[in-house]
């Protein structure tokens, strides 16, 4: 970090409030990392209604069942549990403050570069504070709120100010990692367009939880093709817990609403998701993936995990994610989303069908793509895939 950056950014590393400007520094005074009265627990429990038991040949209902370290005292965790039938109702609760400070942070930093035409003049520090801002205050305020046990944070931003140097974690099958995506969709971020503030955390290798701040993504669902408003509440924040579903709530703080994905079982009635940059992902291949599955729709272009949570919703019916050879897939772009699909009843595989794995550190092992749909239109859409790639990789070897 440079001394400009050093002396835009508060004592320990906090932005400052004339950099917030006075609406963001009031509204992040209306959310306060510690609660104004001394309540019986050291945080809000959120009003979760209680989670559905998964059935107990499923891979969730063993995950839950398995031995855990204790964290925190017995109490807490009796009164945790009683309360809200959450294991990681705790966790939940700092995450969903963590990404909301957040996302406020990052509001008026995208109003000011879209007033102020930053972005054509290639400046680019105004991104540079909104991400490591937002690591800043997600990592302060996940420390503060859950302070059992070690913490460790994969996360996009590395080695910044002592105060965000856990983003070194290596992350790994073992322990608790949350991971964190501080502006996920920074392209669509600069535009003025779409982005997220993306945190999950992994449990000994599984993601258990995962909050999606989309604050330009209507609440109710999306009404025009860049996923733009017409009308309406902006501001969605999403949240799953492995096992308890998944909901959406506005950033403002409306009561949460369960969410699932859509039930469509029929192609022609789908329409689907994918990365507006074609450098992330390859059009021609998910037009073709689209035709072939019998998809009459164009496609659906918005920035970052958003899309995710569009998918969890029903606002469309597929994601199809196709980088170009060689580009390896971060786990904090894929953490949080992918949870909130699969807890709204959808599947999240690579491009053969397979579960992502965020065991392995720092990076998904895959390199072929990342699809999601509901039950019904998965295996029509793995089938559809795996033609239009073959198709693509006969073309190529002709040449
Ligand atoms: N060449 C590439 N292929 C695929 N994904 C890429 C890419 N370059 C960057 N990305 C990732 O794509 C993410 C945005 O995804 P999307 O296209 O869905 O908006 C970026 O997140 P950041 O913006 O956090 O860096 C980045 O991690
Ligand atoms: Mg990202």
């Amino acid at each position: 970090m440079d001394m400009a950056m050093a002396a835009r950014l508060g004592p320990l590393g906090l932005p400052h409030a004339a950099l917030l400007g006075s609406s963001a520094a009031a509204s992040t005074r209306a959310l306060p990392l510690a609660p104004s009265r001394a309540p019986r627990l050291p945080y809000p429990l959120p009003h979760f209604p209680t989670c559905r038991r998964p059935s107990s040949s499923s891979s969730a209902a063993a995950y839950a069942a398995r031995p855990r370290p204790r964290r925190g005292s017995p109490r807490l965790l009796a009164v945790r549990a009683m309360a809200s039938g959450n294991p990681y109702a705790a966790e939940l609760a700092a995450a969903k403050k963590a990404v909301t400070l957040a996302a406020r942070l990052c509001q008026a930093v995208q109003q000011d570069i879209v007033h102020s035409g930053i972005q054509s003049k290639a400046d680019k520090s105004p991104v540079t504070v909104a991400d490591y801002g937002s690591q800043i205050l997600v990592s302060l305020v996940l420390k503060m709120e859950v302070s059992s046990g070690p913490f460790s944070l994969v996360a996009e931003e590395e080695g910044i100010l002592s105060a965000i140097d856990d983003g070194k974690s290596k992350g790994g099958p073992t322990g608790r990692h949350w991971v964190l995506d501080p502006i996920d969709g920074t392209k669509g971020f600069v535009r003025g367009d779409q982005y997220a503030i993306a945190l999950a955390l992994l449990d000994e290798g599984k993601v258990v939880l995962g909050v999606l701040a989309c604050p330009n993504l209507p609440l109710s669902s999306i009404s025009n093709p860049n996923g733009s408003s017409s009308g309406g509440q902006v501001g969605a924040l999403f949240s799953a817990t492995i096992g308890c579903g998944a909901e959406v709530e506005s950033l403002d703080g409306s009561p949460p609403q369960k969410i699932s994905v859509c039930s469509i079982d029929n192609p022609v009635n789908a329409s689907f998701f994918e990365s507006y940059e074609s450098a992330h992902s390859m059009h021609d291949l998910t037009g073709s993936i689209a035709e072939k599955l019998g998809v009459l729709a164009p496609p659906v272009r918005i920035d970052s995990q958003a899309k995710y949570g569009a998918l969890a919703r029903g606002d469309g019916a597929i994601y199809l994610r196709f980088p170009h050879k060689g580009y390896k897939e971060k786990i904090w772009d894929h953490a949080a989303g992918s949870i909130v699909v699969t807890e709204a009843g959808g599947i999240v595989t690579d491009a053969a069908g397979n579960d992502l794995d965020f065991s392995k550190g720092r990076f998904l092992d895959l390199d072929t793509g990342i699809i999601a749909t509901n039950k019904q239109l998965m295996p029509s859409l793995l089938k559809a895939v795996q033609d239009a790639i073959k198709e693509k990789n006969q073309a190529a070897s002709l040449l």
